[in-house]
């Protein structure tokens, strides 16, 4: 049986499939800059270094399949992808905390390329409400459901010191937001109608550290 389900017409795919199209998204990209025209599952498997089968498996997914022996037309994948990720639509969020993760974070041109545009922070110290980051409003957290209704807003992004990510969580989920990126390392409690998107690049850097060690010790072997 596929590990693919599909509700209500919307193909939902497997948690790995859905974390390795960004990476196949990247590559192609990359040729695509370089006027390439083609690649075939076994060249993107060797950069990636994910098996080819599984490459061609991921695309099937989305309905994407190569040519015999010429491989996938790469424009037409780089912009499927784009599509199917999400990048090209618009998601209007607020930056909650606009501290120094959260100014970072408001004033990265990258996000947009992702599809997220922060329209607004919100903040509960005086000295940032009123101030604007990168041409972006900062207002008060009081502010918030107001701004909801006037921006419609659907996605959070939480960067607020862990002892107030509950409380900045719930105050967002009751103005109406539906995902929250979540920065702080608290685990939010929230209905099971709210998205919750961890997110730590600390997790990633103890991982480096751990494999450095392992890498050491081999050396020494
Ligand atoms: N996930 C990651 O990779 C990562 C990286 C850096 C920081 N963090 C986390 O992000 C959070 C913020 O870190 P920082 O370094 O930017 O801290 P910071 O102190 O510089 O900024 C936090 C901001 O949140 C504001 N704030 C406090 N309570 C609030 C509330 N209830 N509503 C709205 N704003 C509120 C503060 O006034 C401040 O401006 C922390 O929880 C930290 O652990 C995570």
């Amino acid at each position: 049986m596929s590990e693919e389900r599909n509700t209500g017409g919307r193909v939902m795919l497997p948690e790995p499939t859905l974390r390795r199209l960004p990476w196949y998204l990247a590559y192609v990209k990359m040729l695509d800059n370089q006027h390439i025209e083609y690649v075939s599952s076994t060249q993107i498997a060797k950069e990636i270094n994910v098996d080819a089968s599984q490459i061609a498996k991921d695309l099937s997914f989305l309905n994407i399949k190569g040519k015999t022996r010429i491989g996938y037309e790469v424009h037409s994948l780089v912009r499927e992808l784009v599509d199917f990720l999400g990048f090209k639509r618009k998601h209007n969020a607020f930056m909650i905390g606009a501290g120094s993760l959260g100014a970072a974070l408001m004033q990265d041109v990258g996000l947009s390329q992702y599809g997220l545009n922060i329209v607004a922070g919100f903040d509960i110290n005086p000295e940032l409400v009123g101030t604007s980051i990168c041409g972006i409003p900062v207002y008060s957290l009081d502010e918030l459901h107001r701004c909801q209704q006037q921006f419609n807003v659907s996605i959070a992004v939480l960067a607020v010191p862990v002892e107030h990510a509950q409380e900045a969580a719930n105050t967002a989920i009751e103005s109406g937001l539906k995902a929250i990126w979540n920065f702080t390392p608290y685990r939010i409690k929230a209905p099971s109608d709210i998205v919750i998107q961890n997110t730590s690049i600390y997790a990633h850097l103890a991982l480096m550290y751990y494999r450095m060690e392992e890498k050491k010790y081999m050396n020494k072997k």
